[in-house]
């Protein structure tokens, strides 16, 4: 696309959004240096974030307690899932460190490109069911995100009820066959017959978000997973003082049965942004020993002479349920559409 020249107008919207972050970021961190100055604050521990909501996070401390942070200047933004240190406080607490994340999951935003949603995810749950019908593409949309972003995946086959009907039965073993051979984990659920054993086994001891299309039985997996009192807070927490609905981000919670879930919307539709294309082929785990052996660097893998890709597709080393999944999802890279 060319240069596009900014009317006035669109100018001085852009210049006046500018302002009022930078306005904000300074109150933001005037407070904190208030508080810590101050001298009104405990010794420093570690913690984790449970969530944030715009200049505040709610943090979680070693005994278990939770309380509103601000965030001092020199940090950046914090997502839920971070660990930290910080100073409890009367009121308000201040975060005065950030540790390392070993992961980050991030989702386009129109002003700074991808912006971080949770951290220090261990594994990503992809939910499907026999119904709606699962889709390879859209599975592996999932898949591909999860392993670009260096965290685990595993699928999870809810509605397992739904089983006794032969013909979802074959659809299922059909769609589900190419990722048990490359190695996938698969655990079966069903929400509705309160059979999460397998589930609530996998999630042990570790931090999990759950994706997957509409309609499979997140929620209701959450709510079977979660005691009723966990999710009221949750609710409450996306209002803010005044009563006024705030932006839902990202929450955590501990799981009675052990484990740590973070779930939100936006979260659950992980994976449906742009990547490159190269990352979209190193998602495809078993592309790996064909990847930059075609006979062009440039290859498409289309119909080019000695496309190693290919070759491996013919071979059967490569299903082709999977290639044609790579295909879809590349055509919507090139479409410029969301993957
Ligand atoms: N038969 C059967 N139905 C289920 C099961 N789990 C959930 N459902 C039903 O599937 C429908 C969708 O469940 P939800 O939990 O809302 O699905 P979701 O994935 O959260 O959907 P979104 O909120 O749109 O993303 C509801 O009618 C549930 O009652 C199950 O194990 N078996
Ligand atoms: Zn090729």
């Amino acid at each position: 696309m060319g240069k596009r020249k900014l009317t006035k107008q669109q100018a001085w919207r852009i210049q006046k959004i500018q302002d009022e972050r930078s306005k904000r970021s300074q109150k933001r961190d005037s407070k904190a240096d208030e508080l810590l100055v101050g001298g009104e604050l405990g010794d420093e521990q570690e913690g984790l974030i449970i969530s944030h909501f715009g200049t505040q996070v709610e943090v979680e401390g070693t005994n278990a307690e939770r309380q509103r942070c601000f965030i001092r200047a020199n940090l950046p933004a914090l997502v839920t899932g971070d660990r930290v240190v910080f100073c409890a406080g009367e009121y308000a607490g201040v975060v005065v460190a950030l540790h390392e994340r070993h992961t980050i999951l991030k989702r386009p935003d129109p002003y700074t490109g991808l912006k971080p949603v949770a951290a220090n995810i261990d594994q990503v749950v992809v939910v499907i069911a026999p119904q709606p019908t699962p889709y390879a593409d859209l599975i592996d949309r999932y898949l591909v995100a999860a392993e670009t972003a260096g965290i685990e995946p595993l699928l999870l086959l809810n509605k397992t009820d739904l089983l006794d009907q032969p013909e979802l039965k074959d659809t299922v073993d059909e769609v589900l066959e190419p990722y048990k051979a490359l190695g996938y984990r698969v655990v079966q659920t069903s929400a509705n017959r309160a059979d999460l054993s397998a589930l609530v086994h996998v999630l042990q001891d570790r931090v999990s978000v759950f994706v997957g299309q509409s309609g499979v039985g997140k929620s209701s997996l959450v709510n079977s997973l979660l005691p009723a009192a966990a999710l009221r807070t949750s609710e409450l927490s996306q209002y803010n003082q005044k009563g006024q609905h705030t932006t839902t981000t990202a929450r955590l919670f501990h799981l009675p049965t052990g484990g740590v879930l973070i779930d939100s919307p936006g979260i659950r539709e992980f994976g449906l942004w742009h990547m490159s294309r190269a990352e979209l082929e190193q998602g495809f785990r078993e592309f790996a020993p064909f990847l930059g052996v075609c006979r062009f660097r440039d290859c498409k893998h289309e119909a080019e002479p000695d496309c190693a890709l290919l070759a491996a597709v013919d071979e059967g080393r490569i299903s082709e349920a999977r290639f044609r999944s790579y295909q879809i999802l590349v055509d919507a890279l090139d479409a410029d559409r969301p993957v």
